[in-house]
């Protein structure tokens, strides 16, 4: 609202687009031109936002796939700017960038339109990024991360004036590291290139450091965390990249280059995931246990494979035909708001969020900021009712957002909001293996998966999972000696390869054979792992909020 009060930049001339002549106009807002042609009767205009210009060039340049700079052009220029492409998938538009390039009639002239052009882009652009630390994982995906950051995103950037220091990490969890410890002064936000790993990095480190700035304790699930100032952006180059997915609707890199570029913003709910008294991780997407932890554990010994891993570890840990003893305790959320079967579908504006963000945050002008929606509203005297469940499940799921990926583009659960301090929990009871299948086969079509009499589906806004009685988890610091457990400590972290209590009892070194057992002995696991956004926790008891 504050941008009405300025003077809108004017300009308006006559220029050439090749060999046609048309009336440009730089109004404060938007740069439009429609050709001069008496035939063009419909005097079809463009009109390009100026929040959507990337940057403007002297002379007739290109930027991709390479530069290059035409000679003789002291009457041209050039303007690049988001361009809306007609591909895609049905969930989320592919960005391009659009280019013109236009021919004054005079050097002057031209020196004008490039001054006021930049005036326009600098008065009206308040939200966009100037320098960005950005973090390539080199292992992520199909390991083009760098290849696609310097080919694809690099260039953007510095078309848009914006300075980059590239980190390419050497270890897991550097990432996390360098924004818990180094000084990050002059930083308007944090990148990185790869999958929804590189990117819960980020995350922790993002969500720690402003903790310990703000001298809080990220242990105490009674506490408001501070929110964050400091923007995530993800350039998607991983395996399921489902955080990318779930809030651009496609996983390209030109286009969520362009986003980072013009200063879109999206507020994400981040799940907290403690075992007793202490914070074990955060989640954005996926707090999964059952097949989802399953399929992960398996996954983790066949990296090599790339993304492929996560289709054949599927198929194996759907032959084994496993089902778990749990008790499932959950907060429900306020119905009158959403449900998780609304058919609504959460997109950057979505109202339910809105609401929910001035619902949590009544007071705070950072309502909009990232990671806005933490701890919220658990007084203890207006938390609700707690429900429980218990049985044998196939899966229970929490996902604070759809997790909508290639793989299944609406979703875990198509209706869930990004940022409404809710999560959706679907629980799977024990069923016959088509059932089982059918249920999973659903999530690659607009067929309903929660519509199905083994599977309940709540929006919830806790959740607790525990071993029911008499098998409670007596082998935690048994676990922890071989996890290391957490994310919380150097050199604490769970292994990548895997956590599976049966794993861990009978050695690791036997590898696929054991985990396995339920195909070829008669000695199934009885307890699971919990997948939280693709790292395996090192505890089975835990309470999410
Ligand atoms: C018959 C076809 C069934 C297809 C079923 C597709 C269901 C796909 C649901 C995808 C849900 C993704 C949730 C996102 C989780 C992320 O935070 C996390 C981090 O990246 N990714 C994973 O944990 C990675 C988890 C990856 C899970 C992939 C599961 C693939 C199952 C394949 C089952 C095949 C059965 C074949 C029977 C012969
Ligand atoms: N240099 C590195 N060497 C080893 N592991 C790394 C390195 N950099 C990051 N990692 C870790 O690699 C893991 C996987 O990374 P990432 O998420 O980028 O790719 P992915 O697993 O292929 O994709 P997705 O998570 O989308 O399935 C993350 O846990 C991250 O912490
Ligand atoms: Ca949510």
């Amino acid at each position: 609202m504050e941008l009405m009060d300025v003077d809108p930049v004017r300009l308006e001339s006559s220029l050439w687009v090749g060999k046609k002549r048309y009336r440009a106009a730089l109004t404060g807002w938007h740069l439009n031109w429609t050709e001069l042609d008496k035939k063009n009767r419909d005097k079809k205009t463009v009109s390009v936002p100026v929040s959507e210009v990337i940057g403007v060039e002297e002379g007739r340049v290109q930027v991709l796939p390479q530069r290059s700079v035409a000679e003789d052009t002291d009457r041209e220029f050039t303007v690049f700017y988001v361009k809306r492409s007609s591909s895609g998938s049905s969930y989320g538009l592919l960005w391009r960038l659009g280019r013109t390039q236009f021919c004054c009639p005079s050097r002057d002239l031209r020196d004008q339109w490039m001054t006021q052009l930049r005036i326009a882009l600098k008065t009206h652009s308040p939200s966009r990024p100037h320098r960005l630390l950005v973090f390539i994982n080199p292992f992520g995906g199909k390991k083009q991360g760098r290849q696609i950051y310097h080919s694809l995103v690099a260039p953007l950037f510095e078309l848009a004036g914006i300075s980059s220091h590239v980190v390419v990490t050497e270890r897991a969890n550097q990432a996390r590291d360098h924004i818990l410890k180094k000084d990050l002064t002059g930083f308007d936000g944090v990148v990185c290139v790869g999958g929804d790993g590189i990117f819960s990095e980020l995350l922790h480190g993002v969500i720690g450091r402003t903790q310990q700035e703000a001298g809080l304790s990220e242990h105490d699930p009674s506490l408001t965390l501070q929110s964050c100032d400091l923007h995530i952006g993800i350039i998607p180059a991983g395996s399921t990249d489902c955080v990318c997915f779930a809030t651009v609707g496609v996983n390209d890199p030109v286009t969520s280059a362009l986003h980072i570029i013009i200063g879109d913003s999206q507020p994400l709910d981040v799940c907290s995931v403690h075992h007793r008294s202490s914070l074990v991780r955060y989640s954005v997407s996926l707090v999964g246990y059952g097949f989802y932890g399953d399929v992960l554990a398996e996954s983790e010994r066949h990296r090599w494979m790339g993304p492929l891993r996560y289709d054949y570890s599927g198929a194996m840990v759907y032959l084994s035909n496993r089902s778990y003893a749990g008790v499932i305790q959950y907060l429900p959320a306020d119905s009158q708001l959403s449900s998780p079967r609304d058919n609504t579908r959460c997109l950057s504006g979505c109202s339910v969020c809105s609401k929910g963000t001035e619902r949590l945050f009544p007071h705070s002008p950072g309502a909009s900021s990232l990671y806005s929606s933490h701890f919220s509203q658990f007084s203890s005297d207006t938390e609700g009712e707690w429900v429980s469940v218990e049985g044998r499940f196939r899966a229970v799921s929490l996902t604070c957002m759809s997790s909508s990926c290639p793989r299944s583009p609406l979703g875990l659960s198509p209706s869930a909001h990004l940022a409404d301090g809710t999560g959706d929990l679907i629980i799977v009871r024990d069923t016959h293996p088509l059932g089982f299948l059918t249920f999973l086969h659903r999530h690659t079509s607009t067929q309903d998966q929660f519509d199905l009499p083994f599977v309940d589906v709540h929006r919830v806004k806790a959740v607790r999972f525990s071993l029911p009685t008499g098998e409670e988890e007596d082998k935690d610091e048994e676990r922890e000696r071989v996890n290391d457990g957490g994310m919380m400590e150097e050199g604490k972290r769970p292994s990548r390869s895997g956590s599976h209590k049966h794993l861990i009892e009978r050695g690791e070194e036997r590898g696929q054979k054991d985990f396995l057992c339920g195909l070829c002995c008669s000695k199934a696991p009885t307890v699971s792992v919990w997948n939280c956004d693709g790292e395996i926790l090192p505890h089975t008891e835990i309470s999410c909020r």
